[in-house]
């Protein structure tokens, strides 16, 4: 049998067979197929002692499913050990019973997930209120990993002036915004976000005069409806920057808002390629193969693969 192996699900081509290929080791797919009925059945590829399954949780009903399915074929064709590789980790934005009777899906989800892997890496997952990692997957290894270097590399290579601000939506943006500006010696601004729905937030900023004939980049963690996107560059475009761009770790909106982003203002948005979009342009690839690399075989922690 072999030692270690990654293999993924349809939906995960974009990093599943790079990360194989990285990594130096054995890549297959999963094949799924939908009965008459709409069942689905999950075909994997030879188990290895360690098995590393990918699949990215945007859209993630159908897919935890097909991940349920391809962990138990896995087991019993003799898999020891199950890491999920998640870049985008669905349903962990609901960390509480915002009114009475919700169910807390981040609960659901992390302890369905902790049952069926040993591992669970993912970025820049939504747990801005959560104590801890161990909270959400109880009895297994758990990584959330940053984004942050991966922007801060990209953002080098493009021509970011010094006047440059970077701005977060929230506080909970804080930590990204704070990190990337102070890495490339930037000024950075976080707004107050009042969430009134599923689709409308309010943002203010404190300190609007700041963006006036500057090029302020915006960072944030997630894309979705694109309402605090909208708000914020509305909010920024009353005090007259002199470009907005926008940069996301996890682009999970219909690519058919691009065009009021557009209207809205925004020069640019760019995305990690954490879930498959036409904004794509950071790559995960290199910081998951690190975080991944003491489950192959003979490649030290900290060197590089074969
Ligand atoms: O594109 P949208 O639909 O506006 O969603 C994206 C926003 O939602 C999330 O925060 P959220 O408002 O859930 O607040 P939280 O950080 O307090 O959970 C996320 O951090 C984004 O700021």
């Amino acid at each position: 049998m072999i030692r270690s192996a990654v293999q993924w699900l349809p939906t995960s081509t974009h990093f599943g067979p790079r990360l194989a290929e990285t990594l130096g080791i054995v890549g297959h797919e999963i094949i799924l197929h939908r009965f008459p009925d709409g069942e689905l059945r999950a075909t994997v590829g030879p188990a290895a002692i360690t098995t590393i399954v990918c699949c990215s949780l945007n859209q993630p009903n159908e897919k935890l499913i097909a991940l349920l399915f391809a962990a138990e074929a896995l087991r019993r064709n003799g898999a020891k050990r199950l890491v999920l590789v998640s870049p985008y980790l669905g349903y962990m934005r609901q960390d509480a019973a915002f009114h009475p009777g919700e169910a807390i899906s981040q609960h659901a989800i992390g302890a369905l997930l902790a049952s069926t892997f040993d591992r669970v890496i993912t970025v820049d997952a939504h747990l801005h209120r959560t104590p801890s990692l161990a909270s959400v997957f109880p009895g297994i290894e758990a990584d959330n990993l940053s984004a942050a270097p991966a922007i801060e590399a990209f953002l080098r290579t493009e021509t970011v002036a010094p006047t440059a601000v970077v701005v977060g939506p929230d506080e909970e943006s804080r930590t990204w915004v704070a990190e990337i500006a102070g890495r490339l010696g930037l000024s950075y601004s976080v707004a107050r976000k009042v969430r009134r729905s599923d689709q409308s937030v309010q943002i203010a900023f404190t300190d609007a005069t700041l963006f006036a004939g500057r090029p302020v980049f915006f960072i944030d963690d997630i894309v979705s409806s694109g309402g605090t996107l909208t708000a914020c560059a509305e909010a920024l475009a009353a005090s007259g920057p002199s470009s907005v761009e926008a940069i996301i770790v996890h682009a999970l909106f219909p690519p058919t808002l691009m065009t009021e982003f557009g209207r809205a203002g925004i020069r640019s948005i760019r995305s990690t390629n954490s879930a498959p979009h036409p904004t794509n342009a950071i790559s995960l690839d290199d910081l998951l193969a690190r975080a991944l690399r003491r489950e192959v075989v003979g490649i030290p922690e900290s060197g590089s693969p074969p």
